[in-house]
C-alpha cells in the first residue's frame, strides 16, 4: 500500500441475504486525515466500518488499513485501529478512570496513558465520577477516549454526534481534531452533511453500497453546487430562484433586468446537503 494512506478499500461486496449492503466500495483515505463516510440510512455506512474493523468479511473486493489486509491480517487489525460504534457499552457504576483502567489491562497497556487520554477528550477533571452520572456527550468522549488506549493509528466513529445536541456534538468535534493533531487517522459515518462539512478533510458519499463521489468539500460544491439566484421583483415582490445553468432562466432574468422590474437579486449558496442530493440523485436515477 502506498506509504502515504491509511485506509485503501477496493471493490469490497458483502450482502445479506439478497441484499448487497456494499456494492463494489472503492475510496482510500490518506494518513493524517478525517475522512467523513456520508450517506443516507441504510446506504453502507456501519457495514463499511464492520469490514474495515474486521467484524465481518467482505464477500468480494480488498481492503487494508493501517497496513493490514482486514480479512488475513486481523489480530494485527485490532491493535492497530480503535473503533467507537453506538451500541458499545461502558460499565455504568465505575468511574471514567476505572473504565479505562479497565481498557488498559485488556491490552496491556501502561495505566498513566489514561490520564492522556482523558486529556485529549477533554475530560480530565470529570476522571472519578461514575458513568451513571454522564450527559450523552461525555460518554459519547470516554468511548472515544477508551478506543484512544492502545494509541491506534486508525479510528473509526460510527454517527459520532448521534443523539447529541448542537453544543455536546461541538464538544466532541474539538475532540476529534485535538486528534488528529496529534497524528491519528480518523474515518466517521455521518449523514449530518453540514457537520461532516466542517469536520472532515475529505467526503465520500456513500449511496446503495457504492461510493459514488469523492473530495474535499470544496471540490465537491465546485464539482457538483448549482449556481442559483433569488430575485424579487417589483410588481409582486414574490421570490424566485433561479438556475444559472439554466440558458433559458439565464434569458429571463436579462430580460427582467433590460426591463427594470428586478427590486432585489442575490446568488445562493447550495448547502452539501443539495450537492449530495443532486450526486445522490444523479446516480440513483
Ligand atoms: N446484520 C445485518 N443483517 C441483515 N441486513 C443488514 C445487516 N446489517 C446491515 N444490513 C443491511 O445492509 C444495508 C446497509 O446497512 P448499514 O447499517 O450499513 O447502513 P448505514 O448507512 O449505516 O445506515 P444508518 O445511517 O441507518 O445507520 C441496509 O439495507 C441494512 O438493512
Amino acid at each position: 500500500m502506498e506509504a502515504d494512506l491509511a485506509i485503501r478499500v477496493r471493490g469490497v461486496v458483502r450482502c445479506f441475504g439478497t441484499n448487497r449492503a456494499l456494492d463494489g466500495v472503492s475510496f482510500e483515505v490518506r494518513r493524517g486525515e478525517i475522512f467523513g463516510l456520508l450517506g443516507p440510512n441504510g446506504a453502507g455506512k456501519t457495514t463499511t466500518i464492520r469490514v474495515l474493523t474486521g467484524q465481518i468479511a467482505p464477500q468480494a473486493g480488498e481492503a487494508l488499513v493501517a497496513g493490514c489486509d482486514v480479512v488475513r491480517d486481523r489480530t494485527l487489525l485490532q491493535r492497530r485501529i480503535g473503533v467507537v460504534f453506538e451500541e458499545q457499552l461502558l460499565y455504568e457504576r465505575l468511574s471514567a478512570r476505572m473504565n479505562l483502567e479497565f481498557a488498559c489491562g485488556l491490552y496491556g497497556v501502561d495505566p498513566s496513558r489514561v490520564d492522556e487520554v482523558l486529556e485529549l477528550v477533554g475530560l480530565r477533571d470529570r476522571a472519578k465520577d461514575k458513568v451513571s452520572s454522564f450527559s450523552s456527550g461525555m460518554r459519547q468522549r470516554l468511548m472515544i477516549a477508551r478506543a484512544l488506549i492502545h494509541r491506534p493509528e486508525v479510528l473509526f466513529l460510527d454517527e459520532p454526534s448521534r443523539g447529541l445536541d448542537p453544543a455536546a456534538a461541538a464538544v466532541v468535534h474539538a475532540a476529534v481534531l485535538e486528534l488528529k493533531r496529534s497524528g491519528t487517522t480518523i474515518l466517521l459515518t455521518t449523514h449530518y452533511m453540514e457537520e461532516a462539512e466542517k469536520l472532515c478533510d475529505r467526503l465520500g458519499f456513500i449511496v446503495r453500497g457504492r461510493v459514488v463521489a469523492v473530495g474535499t468539500p470544496l471540490e465537491l460544491r465546485l464539482r457538483h453546487a448549482q449556481p442559483r439566484m433569488r430575485v424579487l421583483l417589483d410588481e409582486d415582490l414574490k421570490e424566485r430562484v433561479l438556475d444559472l445553468d439554466n440558458p433559458g432562466q439565464v434569458g429571463q432574468l436579462m430580460s427582467w433586468i433590460a426591463g427594470g422590474r428586478v427590486r432585489s437579486a442575490h446568488t445562493m449558496e447550495d448547502s452539501m446537503a443539495d450537492v449530495f442530493l443532486r450526486v445522490a440523485g444523479a446516480k440513483l436515477e
